[in-house]
């Protein structure tokens, strides 16, 4: 499937938030709807990360740098693009994926701790214990208006999330002013980065 041109860079997109905000799932969709390859940054973490989260222990910085590291590495190990489910939570983890990885832009699911406990709650086959969502929650920087990106609620469905984040990389998402703003290099066209927040 042809997903870009030589006027557009390949898709490399995060889709991020806090344990249980859909990551996998709308990821998995928007990533078959651009046809590029998923990757789930859960798979990345090194097993000392997985059995802290599986203990209900928070991580810290220190547990999440070399894993962005290799989540920045993998979407620019990706040359047609990619879709990545990350949580990346602080703004300083997304400007360490974009230093890795330049052209990420970043689709944030965002929903009530309610919805989401509930979410986390229905859910058995997952390591991630419910009880962990609050220090997700206090971790949580949401995307800041210089981060290029969009802002989606989950209230939505699952395909309704990746029709709206497939609509917003084809309008905006490859456009080259955002390919500059998320540190593309070769991109210099400057200009309004054509933030949507549907
Ligand atoms: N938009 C949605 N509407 C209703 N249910 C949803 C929606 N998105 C995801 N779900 C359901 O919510 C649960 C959490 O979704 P998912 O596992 O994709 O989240 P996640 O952010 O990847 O979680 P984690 O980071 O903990 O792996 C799943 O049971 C999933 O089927
Ligand atoms: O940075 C983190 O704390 C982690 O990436 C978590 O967000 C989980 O891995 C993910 O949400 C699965 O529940």
């Amino acid at each position: 499937m042809t997903h870009s041109t030589s006027d557009t860079p390949p898709p490399r997109i995060v889709v991020m938030g806090v344990s249980g905000c859909g990551k996998s799932t709308v990821a998995t969709l928007l990533a078959a709807r651009l046809g590029v390859p998923y990757v789930d940054a859960d798979d990345l973490h090194p097993a000392a990360n997985v059995a802290r989260m599986s203990a209900g222990i928070q991580l810290t910085d220190d547990d999440r740098a070399p894993w962005l590291d290799t989540v920045a590495a993998a979407i620019a190990a990706a040359p047609d693009g990619v879709v990545v489910a990350c949580s990346a939570l602080r703004r300083s983890y997304r400007d360490r994926l974009r230093a890795g990885a330049p052209g990420t832009v970043v689709v944030h699911l965002d929903g009530t701790p309610e919805l989401l406990a509930a979410r986390i709650g229905a859910r058995t086959d997952h390591f991630m214990p419910a009880s962990l969502l609050g220090t997700q929650l206090a971790t949580l920087e949401s995307l800041a208006d210089d981060e290029p990106g969009t802002v989606l609620d989950v209230t939505a469905t699952p395909d309704e999330l990746a029709d709206a984040a497939a609509t917003w990389w084809r309008d905006h998402g490859s456009a080259p002013a955002i390919a500059q703003a998320s540190g593309l290099a070769q991109v210099t066209e400057t200009g309004a980065n054509g933030r949507a927040r549907p």
